[in-house]
């Protein structure tokens, strides 16, 4: 790998305007891209990148999907032969990301916390580099990463929709929160429960509209939008977002919720209806490399199919029990008429054989069968029932199916 030949990162970055902290809808944005490098950056084609500026009356969204667009179909795509892949540099998603990767044998080689860039020593040609989520979403679409591990939450705000971006795994188990409004639990808010409710007060009107502090300025206006709020303004803050109606800065907040504590702990609450998305981890592919390169195509199937094989087998347990019987079919059926021993697959019966009359003869038989964990006691419970004794439960490491069935639903998905 040589790091030489690696282009400088196009940094697309987000300018407020005048106007924040408070953006009224249609919001105004404008959007500068520019080399973060102090040189002009070469192209494959020898010209040169410069500044962009763009600044208009457009939505949010249009304008942001104007510059990206004019990125991705320009001329920041490289013709490098590298396979780069986008992990979390830091925060939640960071540590969980790497244990995912570590327990599906693809550990990642990270001699240094501050270099941001690494291997996989399994896959070969491929670069890991660490960046925050967001700029994992913009540099799939500027064609600077190929393939990204973030937040549900985060493709959606900065992924704006657009079709170049692939989500091929949508459930990686972790980073498990929600997107949602939440309100004051008191004052003119007591009685409000629902976002209808909320919609309907007639305290909002254009002079005095209803103040939403939110990080999510894409998602934030649409959803509003959405749900028939026609008067409402959004401010924006980088944290702490739950102080705003205390401070008199918001009336509600749009924001990330897990526990709820922070919420808790504000005096705010969530309503029904509010709940703008569900999140949690997601692998994400660009369709363009995915398309164009045979070898991306190939690292992403042997990454999916290690996560597909080790995130069915992390909820199950192997089990393994003795029964006697009278041939494996009897012992089948009567461990297929427990509900909760079914099996993925039903049950493998095997004789054990013993001794007798100086003849080998099976005596009675061994099943193995995958439980989930949850089930487990009650998987035991209805094993004895039956007959089973030296019950053995061990832990499943991987499940790996005849085809992998977001594979497919990818291939179907590139019309490949
Ligand atoms: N309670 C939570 N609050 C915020 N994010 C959560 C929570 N639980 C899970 N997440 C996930 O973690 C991600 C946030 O991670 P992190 O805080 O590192 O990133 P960020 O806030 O987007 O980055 P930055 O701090 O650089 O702005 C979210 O995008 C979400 O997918
Ligand atoms: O429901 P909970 O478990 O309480 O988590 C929700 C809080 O966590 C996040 O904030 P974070 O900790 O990232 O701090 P920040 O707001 O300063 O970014 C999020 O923005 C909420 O404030
Ligand atoms: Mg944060």
């Amino acid at each position: 790998m040589s790091l030489s030949r690696l282009q400088q990162p196009c940094y697309l970055q987000q300018c407020p305007s005048p106007l924040l902290p408070s953006i009224h809808l249609p919001c105004s944005f404008s959007f500068r891209v520019s080399p973060c490098s102090q040189r002009q950056r070469r192209l494959p084609s020898g010209g040169h990148t410069s500044s962009v500026a763009v600044c208009c009356s457009l939505s949010q969204q249009q304008q942001q999907s104007q510059v990206l667009s004019s990125v991705t179909n320009g001329s920041t795509v490289s013709d490098r032969k590298e396979i780069r892949f986008g992990l979390p540099s830091k925060g939640r998603m960071a540590a969980d990301t790497l244990d995912l990767l570590k327990d599906c044998q693809l550990s990642v080689k990270h001699v240094n916390p501050r270099q941001y860039v690494a291997e996989i020593p399994q896959l070969t040609n491929l670069e890991v580099w660490f960046q925050r989520p967001k700029d994992i979403v913009r540099k799939l679409l500027s064609g600077d990463l190929d393939l990204g591990i973030v937040g549900f939450d985060t493709f959606s705000e900065f992924g704006l929709g657009n079709k170049d971006l692939i989500i091929v795994h949508d459930a990686l188990g972790y980073g498990d929160c929600h997107l949602s409004i939440a309100i004051p639990k008191y004052g003119i808010f007591e009685n409000i429960n629902s976002l209808r409710e909320l919609a309907q007060m007639p305290q909002w009107t254009s002079e005095k509209p209803l103040r939403v502090a939110t990080g999510f300025n894409h998602l934030g206006p649409k959803f509003m939008k959405d749900n028939g709020f026609k008067h409402v303004t959004f401010s924006t803050a980088d944290g702490a977002l739950e102080a705003a109606p205390a401070m008199g800065i918001a009336d509600a907040i749009l924001d990330l919720v897990s526990s709820g504590t922070t919420l808790k702990e504000n005096n705010l609450k969530e309503i029904e209806g509010g709940v703008v998305l569900e999140s949690q981890a997601v692998l994400v592919a660009r369709r363009k490399s995915l398309i164009q390169r045979e070898d991306v195509r190939g690292i992403m199937k042997e990454i999916l199919e290690r996560f597909e094989a080790h995130l069915r087998a992390v909820d199950q347990f192997t089990v393994t029990a003795n029964m006697r019987g009278s041939s494996p079919e009897e012992v089948a059926a009567r461990v297929l008429s427990q509900s909760s021993l079914s099996g993925l697959q039903g049950p493998t019966v095997s004789p054990v054989f013993c001794k007798r009359d100086g003849k080998a003869a099976p005596d009675f038989y061994a099943i193995v069968i995958c439980v989930p964990k949850k089930e487990l006691y009650e998987s035991v419970q209805q094993l004895r029932e039956i007959g089973g004794s030296g019950v053995l439960i061990s832990p499943l490491t991987y499940i790996f199916e005849e085809v992998t069935p977001r594979w497919q639903e990818l291939l179907l998905k590139l019309e490949l």
